[in-house]
Protein backbone atom coordinates (compact mmCIF):
# COMPACT_ATOMS: atom_id res chain seq x y z
CA UNK A 1 0.00 0.00 0.00
CA UNK A 2 1.34 3.41 -0.93
CA UNK A 3 1.08 6.21 1.40
CA UNK A 4 -0.86 9.24 0.29
CA UNK A 5 -1.29 10.89 3.41
CA UNK A 6 0.69 11.94 6.29
CA UNK A 7 0.06 13.90 9.24
CA UNK A 8 3.11 15.31 10.73
CA UNK A 9 2.59 16.40 14.53
CA UNK A 10 5.11 19.21 15.34
CA UNK A 11 5.85 22.43 13.42
CA UNK A 12 8.83 22.93 14.71
CA UNK A 13 12.31 23.63 12.49
CA UNK A 14 12.89 19.71 11.64
CA UNK A 15 8.82 18.90 11.83
CA UNK A 16 7.81 21.80 8.89
CA UNK A 17 10.98 20.79 6.88
CA UNK A 18 10.46 17.09 6.80
CA UNK A 19 6.79 17.80 6.06
CA UNK A 20 8.23 20.11 3.07
CA UNK A 21 10.22 16.63 2.11
CA UNK A 22 7.17 14.08 1.90
CA UNK A 23 5.46 16.85 0.41
CA UNK A 24 7.55 17.28 -2.61
CA UNK A 25 7.87 13.79 -2.79
CA UNK A 26 4.42 13.31 -2.99
CA UNK A 27 1.84 12.55 -0.65
CA UNK A 28 -1.05 15.32 0.55
CA UNK A 29 0.56 16.56 4.17
CA UNK A 30 -0.99 17.96 6.82
CA UNK A 31 1.20 19.80 9.44
CA UNK A 32 -0.39 20.29 12.99
CA UNK A 33 1.26 23.21 14.98
CA UNK A 34 0.57 24.71 18.56
CA UNK A 35 -0.06 28.06 17.40
CA UNK A 36 -2.96 29.44 15.55
CA UNK A 37 -0.29 32.04 14.16
CA UNK A 38 2.05 29.14 12.67
CA UNK A 39 -0.97 27.60 11.02
CA UNK A 40 -2.05 30.76 9.91
CA UNK A 41 1.33 31.72 8.23
CA UNK A 42 1.60 28.30 6.60
CA UNK A 43 -1.76 28.07 5.06
CA UNK A 44 -1.90 32.19 4.00
CA UNK A 45 2.06 33.18 2.88
CA UNK A 46 2.80 29.13 2.37
CA UNK A 47 5.90 29.92 5.02
CA UNK A 48 6.59 28.74 8.41
CA UNK A 49 7.99 32.57 9.55
CA UNK A 50 9.06 31.70 13.42
CA UNK A 51 10.91 28.17 12.48
CA UNK A 52 11.80 28.52 8.40
CA UNK A 53 11.24 32.09 7.20
CA UNK A 54 12.68 32.09 3.69
CA UNK A 55 11.28 29.23 2.76
CA UNK A 56 8.05 28.51 0.40
CA UNK A 57 6.24 25.38 1.37
CA UNK A 58 4.45 23.42 -1.99
CA UNK A 59 0.96 23.54 -2.03
CA UNK A 60 0.21 19.86 -1.04
CA UNK A 61 1.16 20.95 2.55
CA UNK A 62 -0.95 22.68 4.60
CA UNK A 63 -1.47 23.43 8.66
CA UNK A 64 -4.28 23.12 11.32
CA UNK A 65 -4.05 23.60 14.93
CA UNK A 66 -6.93 20.67 15.13
CA UNK A 67 -4.83 17.35 15.51
CA UNK A 68 -7.77 15.81 14.99
CA UNK A 69 -8.18 17.07 11.17
CA UNK A 70 -4.35 16.56 10.79
CA UNK A 71 -4.84 12.82 11.71
CA UNK A 72 -7.95 12.22 9.67
CA UNK A 73 -7.08 9.30 7.31
CA UNK A 74 -3.03 9.70 7.76
CA UNK A 75 -1.41 6.14 6.79
CA UNK A 76 1.64 8.02 8.52
CA UNK A 77 2.23 10.06 11.32
CA UNK A 78 5.27 11.68 11.76
CA UNK A 79 5.71 12.77 15.54
CA UNK A 80 8.04 15.88 15.27
CA UNK A 81 8.33 17.35 19.11
CA UNK A 82 11.42 17.82 21.10
CA UNK A 83 11.81 14.23 23.28
CA UNK A 84 11.28 14.87 26.76
CA UNK A 85 7.33 16.05 25.99
CA UNK A 86 6.66 13.06 23.27
CA UNK A 87 5.21 11.24 26.32
CA UNK A 88 2.93 14.14 27.29
CA UNK A 89 1.81 14.81 23.45
CA UNK A 90 1.36 11.52 22.56
CA UNK A 91 -0.98 11.14 25.76
CA UNK A 92 -3.66 13.58 23.99
CA UNK A 93 -3.14 11.89 20.75
CA UNK A 94 -3.67 8.53 21.50
CA UNK A 95 -7.18 7.89 21.19
CA UNK A 96 -7.23 9.97 17.38
CA UNK A 97 -4.40 8.30 16.03
CA UNK A 98 -5.81 6.13 12.64
CA UNK A 99 -5.75 2.32 13.07
CA UNK A 100 -2.72 0.20 11.62
CA UNK A 101 -0.62 3.77 10.75
CA UNK A 102 3.23 3.77 10.91
CA UNK A 103 4.24 6.14 13.62
CA UNK A 104 7.10 7.80 12.69
CA UNK A 105 9.88 9.36 15.56
CA UNK A 106 11.82 12.07 14.11
CA UNK A 107 13.17 13.09 17.69
CA UNK A 108 17.05 11.99 18.87
CA UNK A 109 16.73 11.81 22.64
CA UNK A 110 16.48 9.32 25.75
CA UNK A 111 13.73 10.05 28.25
CA UNK A 112 14.83 11.63 31.51
CA UNK A 113 13.28 9.00 34.29
CA UNK A 114 12.28 6.24 32.62
CA UNK A 115 15.51 6.05 30.18
CA UNK A 116 13.26 5.07 27.12
CA UNK A 117 14.15 5.51 23.59
CA UNK A 118 11.67 7.26 21.66
CA UNK A 119 10.02 4.49 19.72
CA UNK A 120 10.12 2.51 23.34
CA UNK A 121 7.98 5.60 24.53
CA UNK A 122 5.64 5.53 21.25
CA UNK A 123 4.91 1.67 21.39
CA UNK A 124 4.18 1.80 25.46
CA UNK A 125 1.64 5.06 24.99
CA UNK A 126 0.38 4.50 21.54
CA UNK A 127 -0.10 0.81 22.45
CA UNK A 128 0.81 -0.49 19.23
CA UNK A 129 3.54 -3.33 18.29
CA UNK A 130 7.22 -2.89 17.32
CA UNK A 131 6.97 -3.13 14.03
CA UNK A 132 4.26 0.20 13.61
CA UNK A 133 7.00 2.27 14.82
CA UNK A 134 9.74 3.93 12.45
CA UNK A 135 12.58 6.33 13.36
CA UNK A 136 14.08 8.86 10.93
CA UNK A 137 17.68 9.80 11.70
CA UNK A 138 20.76 10.77 9.92
CA UNK A 139 22.87 13.81 8.79
CA UNK A 140 19.61 16.01 8.60
CA UNK A 141 19.82 19.97 9.77
CA UNK A 142 16.71 21.11 8.58
CA UNK A 143 17.35 24.74 7.06
CA UNK A 144 19.91 22.94 4.45
CA UNK A 145 17.19 20.48 3.96
CA UNK A 146 14.64 23.29 3.59
CA UNK A 147 17.24 24.79 0.79
CA UNK A 148 16.56 21.32 -1.18
CA UNK A 149 20.47 20.75 -0.62
CA UNK A 150 20.93 16.77 -1.19
CA UNK A 151 21.13 15.15 2.02
CA UNK A 152 20.44 11.13 2.83
CA UNK A 153 19.00 9.68 5.94
CA UNK A 154 17.83 6.18 7.25
CA UNK A 155 14.15 5.10 8.17
CA UNK A 156 14.68 2.56 10.62
CA UNK A 157 11.67 -0.54 11.48
CA UNK A 158 12.00 -3.68 12.37
CA UNK A 159 9.39 -4.10 9.70
CA UNK A 160 10.94 -3.85 6.23
CA UNK A 161 8.20 -3.67 3.90
CA UNK A 162 6.81 -0.53 6.53
CA UNK A 163 10.14 0.99 5.66
CA UNK A 164 10.02 0.69 2.24
CA UNK A 165 6.61 2.62 2.04
CA UNK A 166 7.97 5.60 4.21
CA UNK A 167 10.97 5.43 1.69
CA UNK A 168 9.02 5.22 -1.03
CA UNK A 169 6.58 8.71 0.58
CA UNK A 170 9.73 11.03 1.10
CA UNK A 171 12.32 9.98 -1.33
CA UNK A 172 12.04 12.86 -4.26
CA UNK A 173 15.23 15.04 -6.15
CA UNK A 174 17.17 16.19 -2.82
CA UNK A 175 16.75 13.82 -0.07
CA UNK A 176 17.74 9.61 -0.15
CA UNK A 177 16.61 7.48 2.45
CA UNK A 178 17.86 4.58 2.81
CA UNK A 179 16.35 1.65 5.02
CA UNK A 180 17.61 -0.29 8.05
CA UNK A 181 16.39 -2.48 10.82
CA UNK A 182 18.26 -1.55 13.34
CA UNK A 183 15.98 0.57 15.34
CA UNK A 184 17.80 1.36 18.76
CA UNK A 185 21.52 1.59 16.92
CA UNK A 186 19.45 4.75 14.65
CA UNK A 187 17.82 5.76 17.76
CA UNK A 188 21.16 5.52 20.28
CA UNK A 189 23.28 7.47 17.61
CA UNK A 190 20.66 10.22 17.10
CA UNK A 191 20.66 10.65 20.95
CA UNK A 192 24.42 10.41 21.84
CA UNK A 193 25.92 13.01 18.42
CA UNK A 194 23.40 15.54 20.31
CA UNK A 195 26.12 15.24 23.59
CA UNK A 196 29.19 14.76 21.69
CA UNK A 197 27.82 17.94 19.81
CA UNK A 198 27.46 19.72 22.94
CA UNK A 199 31.39 18.88 23.65
CA UNK A 200 32.07 19.50 20.14
CA UNK A 201 30.94 23.14 20.65
CA UNK A 202 32.78 23.17 24.24
CA UNK A 203 36.02 22.79 22.93
CA UNK A 204 35.24 25.54 19.72
CA UNK A 205 34.52 28.29 22.24
CA UNK A 206 37.58 27.17 23.84
CA UNK A 207 39.54 28.21 21.28
CA UNK A 208 40.17 24.25 20.19
CA UNK A 209 40.84 23.42 16.42
CA UNK A 210 40.59 20.32 13.64
CA UNK A 211 42.45 17.97 16.03
CA UNK A 212 40.62 18.46 18.87
CA UNK A 213 37.34 18.09 17.26
CA UNK A 214 38.35 14.86 15.40
CA UNK A 215 39.28 13.87 18.76
CA UNK A 216 35.98 13.99 20.26
CA UNK A 217 34.11 12.96 17.32
CA UNK A 218 36.01 9.77 17.30
CA UNK A 219 36.10 9.18 20.61
CA UNK A 220 32.46 9.85 21.00
CA UNK A 221 31.94 7.69 18.69
CA UNK A 222 33.54 4.62 20.17
CA UNK A 223 31.81 5.84 24.01
CA UNK A 224 28.36 5.81 21.41
CA UNK A 225 29.15 2.09 19.45
CA UNK A 226 29.81 0.63 23.43
CA UNK A 227 26.47 1.85 24.49
CA UNK A 228 25.03 0.30 21.46
CA UNK A 229 26.66 -2.99 21.85
CA UNK A 230 25.12 -3.34 25.51
CA UNK A 231 22.23 -3.06 24.51
CA UNK A 232 22.44 -5.14 21.28
CA UNK A 233 22.44 -2.40 18.40
CA UNK A 234 24.37 -3.89 15.52
CA UNK A 235 27.65 -1.90 15.60
CA UNK A 236 27.97 -1.32 11.61
CA UNK A 237 24.95 0.60 12.56
CA UNK A 238 27.16 3.30 14.24
CA UNK A 239 29.32 3.66 10.81
CA UNK A 240 26.57 4.39 8.90
CA UNK A 241 24.36 7.60 8.46
CA UNK A 242 22.55 7.38 11.89
CA UNK A 243 26.41 7.47 13.49
CA UNK A 244 28.67 8.87 11.90
CA UNK A 245 26.87 10.90 9.11
CA UNK A 246 24.65 12.52 11.89
CA UNK A 247 27.73 12.85 14.50
CA UNK A 248 30.06 14.70 11.45
CA UNK A 249 27.48 16.96 10.37
CA UNK A 250 25.83 18.09 14.29
CA UNK A 251 29.99 18.70 15.48
CA UNK A 252 30.68 20.33 12.66
CA UNK A 253 27.86 22.74 11.72
CA UNK A 254 27.29 26.20 13.11
CA UNK A 255 23.52 25.30 12.62
CA UNK A 256 23.75 22.95 14.73
CA UNK A 257 21.70 23.68 17.96
CA UNK A 258 23.69 21.40 20.44
CA UNK A 259 26.99 22.23 18.62
CA UNK A 260 25.70 25.90 19.41
CA UNK A 261 24.74 25.92 23.04
CA UNK A 262 28.29 23.94 23.65
CA UNK A 263 30.43 26.89 21.90
CA UNK A 264 28.24 29.13 24.31
CA UNK A 265 29.15 27.24 27.05
CA UNK A 266 32.82 26.85 26.15
CA UNK A 267 32.86 30.77 25.89
CA UNK A 268 31.94 31.17 29.26
CA UNK A 269 27.85 31.87 29.42
CA UNK A 270 26.30 29.67 31.85
CA UNK A 271 23.56 27.64 30.97
CA UNK A 272 20.74 30.02 31.61
CA UNK A 273 22.15 32.24 29.56
CA UNK A 274 22.77 29.53 26.68
CA UNK A 275 19.13 28.73 26.86
CA UNK A 276 18.00 32.14 26.41
CA UNK A 277 19.98 32.83 23.78
CA UNK A 278 18.13 29.21 21.78
CA UNK A 279 15.10 31.12 21.78
CA UNK A 280 13.16 28.18 22.97
CA UNK A 281 14.54 25.77 20.26
CA UNK A 282 15.72 22.19 21.38
CA UNK A 283 19.52 21.79 22.10
CA UNK A 284 18.22 18.05 22.76
CA UNK A 285 21.47 16.69 24.41
CA UNK A 286 21.49 19.41 27.33
CA UNK A 287 18.75 16.80 28.69
CA UNK A 288 20.02 13.72 27.30
CA UNK A 289 23.51 13.93 28.12
CA UNK A 290 21.73 12.65 31.95
CA UNK A 291 19.48 10.34 30.91
CA UNK A 292 22.27 8.91 28.87
CA UNK A 293 25.04 8.65 31.28
CA UNK A 294 22.45 6.81 33.63
CA UNK A 295 21.57 4.17 30.81
CA UNK A 296 25.77 3.85 30.53
CA UNK A 297 25.69 3.29 34.17
CA UNK A 298 22.92 0.91 34.56
CA UNK A 299 24.39 -0.94 31.79
CA UNK A 300 28.20 -0.79 33.05
CA UNK A 301 29.42 1.19 30.03
CA UNK A 302 32.47 3.92 30.43
CA UNK A 303 31.22 7.05 28.66
CA UNK A 304 33.51 9.64 29.81
CA UNK A 305 32.34 12.47 27.10
CA UNK A 306 28.86 12.30 28.16
CA UNK A 307 29.83 12.21 31.91
CA UNK A 308 31.98 15.32 31.04
CA UNK A 309 28.89 17.30 29.55
CA UNK A 310 26.73 16.09 31.85
CA UNK A 311 29.20 17.45 34.61
CA UNK A 312 29.41 21.15 32.56
CA UNK A 313 25.71 21.00 31.96
CA UNK A 314 24.35 20.15 35.51
CA UNK A 315 26.86 20.13 38.09
CA UNK A 316 28.71 23.68 37.15
CA UNK A 317 32.08 22.44 36.06
CA UNK A 318 34.02 24.63 33.52
CA UNK A 319 34.28 23.20 30.25
CA UNK A 320 38.29 23.96 30.29
CA UNK A 321 38.10 21.51 33.48
CA UNK A 322 36.36 19.11 31.93
CA UNK A 323 39.16 19.01 28.14
CA UNK A 324 41.83 18.90 31.64
CA UNK A 325 39.93 15.97 32.68
CA UNK A 326 39.55 14.52 29.96
CA UNK A 327 43.40 14.65 28.47
CA UNK A 328 44.51 13.41 31.87
CA UNK A 329 42.59 10.39 32.27
CA UNK A 330 44.58 6.78 32.75
CA UNK A 331 46.28 5.39 29.72
CA UNK A 332 44.52 2.85 27.58
CA UNK A 333 44.05 0.83 24.59
CA UNK A 334 41.93 2.64 22.02
CA UNK A 335 39.82 -0.36 22.06
CA UNK A 336 39.56 -1.58 25.33
N1 LIG B 1 16.10 20.82 13.59
C1 LIG B 1 16.81 19.86 13.04
O1 LIG B 1 17.68 20.15 12.18
C2 LIG B 1 16.58 18.44 13.41
C3 LIG B 1 15.90 18.09 14.56
N2 LIG B 1 15.74 16.78 14.89
C4 LIG B 1 15.01 16.38 16.08
O2 LIG B 1 13.63 16.60 15.87
C5 LIG B 1 12.98 16.88 17.12
C6 LIG B 1 12.16 18.16 16.97
O3 LIG B 1 13.11 19.16 16.64
P1 LIG B 1 12.77 20.54 15.96
O4 LIG B 1 11.61 20.49 15.06
O5 LIG B 1 14.05 21.00 15.38
O6 LIG B 1 12.44 21.37 17.28
P2 LIG B 1 11.90 22.85 17.43
O7 LIG B 1 12.36 23.32 18.75
O8 LIG B 1 12.28 23.63 16.22
O9 LIG B 1 10.33 22.65 17.42
C7 LIG B 1 9.63 21.86 18.36
C8 LIG B 1 8.17 21.81 17.96
O10 LIG B 1 7.45 21.02 18.91
C9 LIG B 1 6.31 21.73 19.33
N3 LIG B 1 5.87 21.30 20.65
C10 LIG B 1 4.74 20.62 20.90
N4 LIG B 1 4.60 20.40 22.19
C11 LIG B 1 5.64 20.97 22.80
C12 LIG B 1 6.02 21.09 24.15
N5 LIG B 1 5.29 20.57 25.13
N6 LIG B 1 7.16 21.75 24.42
C13 LIG B 1 7.93 22.26 23.43
N7 LIG B 1 7.62 22.16 22.12
C14 LIG B 1 6.48 21.53 21.82
C15 LIG B 1 6.74 23.19 19.26
O11 LIG B 1 5.60 24.03 19.20
C16 LIG B 1 7.53 23.19 17.97
O12 LIG B 1 6.68 23.32 16.88
C17 LIG B 1 14.10 16.98 18.16
O13 LIG B 1 14.17 15.78 18.88
C18 LIG B 1 15.37 17.16 17.33
O14 LIG B 1 16.50 16.62 17.96
C19 LIG B 1 16.19 15.78 14.09
C20 LIG B 1 16.84 16.08 12.92
C21 LIG B 1 17.09 17.42 12.50
O1 LIG C 1 19.80 16.37 14.39
C1 LIG C 1 20.23 17.30 13.75
C2 LIG C 1 20.96 17.11 12.48
O2 LIG C 1 20.86 15.81 12.02
C3 LIG C 1 20.06 18.69 14.25
O3 LIG C 1 20.95 18.93 15.26
P1 LIG C 1 20.64 20.07 16.33
O4 LIG C 1 19.43 19.63 17.10
O5 LIG C 1 21.88 20.15 17.15
O6 LIG C 1 20.38 21.34 15.56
Amino acid sequence: MSVQRVAVLGAGSWGTAFAKVIADSGPEVVLWARRDSVAESVNGAGINEDYLPGTKLPANLSATTDVDKALDGAQAVVLAVPSQTLRANLVGWRDSLPEGATLVSLAKGVELGTLKRMSEVIREVAGVPEDQVAVVSGPNLAKEIAAEQPTATVIACTDHDRAVELQQACSNGYFRPYTITDVIGCELGGACKNVIALACGMAAGLGFGDNTMASIITRGLAETARLGAALGADPLTFAGLAGLGDLVATCASPLSRNRTFGHRLGLGESLAQAQEAAHGQVAEGVKSCSSIRELAQRHGVDMPLTDGVHMVCHDGMHPRTLGAALIGREPKAERQ
